[in-house]
Parts: structure tokens; C-alpha cells; sequence
């Protein structure tokens, strides 16, 4: 059978090469900084040009009419994700670290069709590592296949989270509340890269155990989550139930024991969905 969308992933990877080199580019020059949903959400023109090289690169291939694009700077309401062949993508992963050159910073292409993630491709941009994942084919950094770690003792583990940038102090409450109780169990680190696509291809190549966030959004973690997959790891919701790309929260771990410890000591804040359907508890 025809292999039917090896040429959409090929693209993908060319695509998110080049828009990595047009941030890398563009943190040369003096960065014009603004926010978004609170003072340290961070938007910058790089954010919004290389969506717009990253939408109309995918628009010219493949027509706007057959597929759907979901993109962080061009995604105003919710986003649903229908059957139809779905982008949905981060131009820049990491948008506090470019602004202050802190040197992890990501591109992210996730391409979903009848609502399954079919793969996902992450271009590290300032490191010049290119993570990448089709469904059912193995998960690769720079080529060379990649996979999670063997660990099963949490205690001989390093797990990733992030603060996000919603700072209500309840909310900061219970993230601190939550890494307090995995430090203390006590796990050999925590760590934190400054942006989800790269901490889960942290996760997919072994460095860790385990990432987890809640207040993410589908275009952090979608590509993210094939190569976790594909690396031999898992994904799972902050509940213990299944993952949902929606629901701007998850865990992505090597194996289940790590991380359904991980999930004893979470404590969930509610977030809005990025569908706008009521969230899970
Ligand atoms: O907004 P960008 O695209 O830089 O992405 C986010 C990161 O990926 C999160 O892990 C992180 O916690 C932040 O929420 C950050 O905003
Ligand atoms: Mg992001």
C-alpha cells in the first residue's frame, strides 16, 4: 500500500529545519517583546513570523482546503480536532528562554489524522537536534534511533515540570506543594528545560524519567507525545486515565511505574480545555 503520509513527515522535518534557523537568526538582533494571557507570557514577532513561514510552507504543499491548521499564534478561540489531517504546531517552544537566551528553545510539527497523532517532529533549535516520530516506525534524534530510560525506582530518578505562566498563588501553591512531594520522596533531581516539546524529547531519549505540566496547551505536547510513544515510553493523563491532547495537562513517563508514582503525588488545578468542552477532574 502507498505510504501516504511519508512525504507529509519528510516536509515537516525540512519545515521545522528551516524555521529553526530563522529563530537562531533572529536572536541576534534586538527582541520586541509582548504578552499574552499574563505579564510573563511571552509573545515576540519571531513567534508570529515563523508561524506564518511554518503555515504558508504547509498551506503551499498540501492546500489549505484538504487540511487543518492549529497553531499557537493563529489559534484565537478553541481548538477541536475533527477526523480531517491536522497541523498542529509551536513556531517557538520556549518563548521566555529565546527572549532571554536561555538555550533551549523548540520547534514543534505534530500532524494528527482521524484525531490519532500520526507524527511528530521537534527541532531543538539552538542545540541543532532534530527529534522526529512517525507513528508505528521508532522515534530519532539527528537519525540515530533514541529510547526511554530503564529505570523503574523512582528513587533513582529525574523528573521535569514547569511553573507555566499562570501565577495565581493557588496555583503556584499546588506546583510547589506537588514538586515538594517528588523531591522528597526523594528522587535523585528535578529539572526543567523551559519548554514542553523539548522536555518530553528529554524524556523520549532517557536524560529523564518523566515530565509533567498542567496548564500546557495541544501545539506544547503533540509532537511531543509521538515521540515519547515511539521512544518506548507513555503518556498518561494527571488522573492516571488516559491522555487527551486537549485537556492542557499530562504525564509523559518511560514506563507506567514511574509514572503513576509521579501521579500519587500530583495535585490538579483546574484548566480550561483547549476544545472549550468541560474538563475532567
Ligand atoms: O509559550 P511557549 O510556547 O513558550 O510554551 C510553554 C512551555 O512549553 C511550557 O512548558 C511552559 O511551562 C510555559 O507555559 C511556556 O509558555
Ligand atoms: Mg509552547
Amino acid at each position: 500500500m502507498e505510504d501516504k503520509w511519508q512525504e507529509a513527515y519528510e516536509f515537516a522535518v525540512e519545515v521545522a529545519r528551516k524555521a529553526g534557523a530563522e529563530i537562531r537568526k533572529a536572536g541576534d538582533s534586538e527582541i520586541k517583546v509582548n504578552t499574552k494571557s499574563s505579564s510573563v507570557d511571552l509573545v515576540t514577532q519571531t513567534d508570529q513570523r515563523v508561524e506564518k513561514i511554518i503555515f504558508s510552507a504547509l498551506k503551499g504543499k498540501f492546500g489549505e482546503g484538504c487540511h487543518r491548521f492549529i497553531g499557537e499564534e493563529s489559534t484565537v478561540d478553541s481548538c477541536v480536532l475533527t477526523d480531517k489531517p491536522t497541523w498542529i504546531i509551536d513556531p517557538v517552544d520556549g518563548t521566555t528562554n529565546f527572549v532571554h537566551g536561555f538555550p533551549f528553545v523548540a520547534v514543534s510539527i505534530a500532524f494528527a489524522v482521524n484525531k490519532e497523532l500520526e507524527f511528530g517532529v521537534v527541532y531543538s533549535c539552538m542545540e541543532d537536534k532534530m527529534y522526529k516520530a512517525r507513528r508505528g516506525q521508532g522515534a530519532f534524534c539527528d537519525d540515530e534511533p533514541i529510547y526511554v530510560s530503564d529505570v523503574k525506582e523512582i528513587k533513582k530518578s529525574i523528573i521535569i515540570s514547569e511553573h507555566g505562566t499562570d501565577r495565581s498563588p493557588e496555583k503556584v501553591k499546588k506546583i510547589f506543594s506537588t514538586m515538594q512531594k517528588i523531591l522528597c520522596i526523594p528522587v535523585h533531581g528535578l529539572r526543567g528545560s523551559g519548554t514542553a516539546a523539548t522536555n518530553m524529547c528529554l524524556v523520549a531519549c532517557g536524560a529523564v524519567e518523566a515530565f509533567f505540566e498542567i496548564g500546557i496547551h495541544c501545539w506544547d505536547i503533540a509532537a511531543g507525545a509521538v515521540i515519547v510513544r515511539e521512544a518506548g515510553g507513555i503518556i498518561l493523563d494527571v488522573n492516571g486515565g488516559p491522555f487527551d491532547l486537549m485537556s492542557r495537562r499530562m504525564v509523559s513517563a518511560n514506563n507506567e511505574i514511574i509514572a503513576n508514582r509521579i501521579i500519587k503525588e500530583i495535585e490538579i488545578f483546574p484548566s480550561p480545555r483547549d476544545d472549550g468542552k468541560p474538563q475532567l477532574e
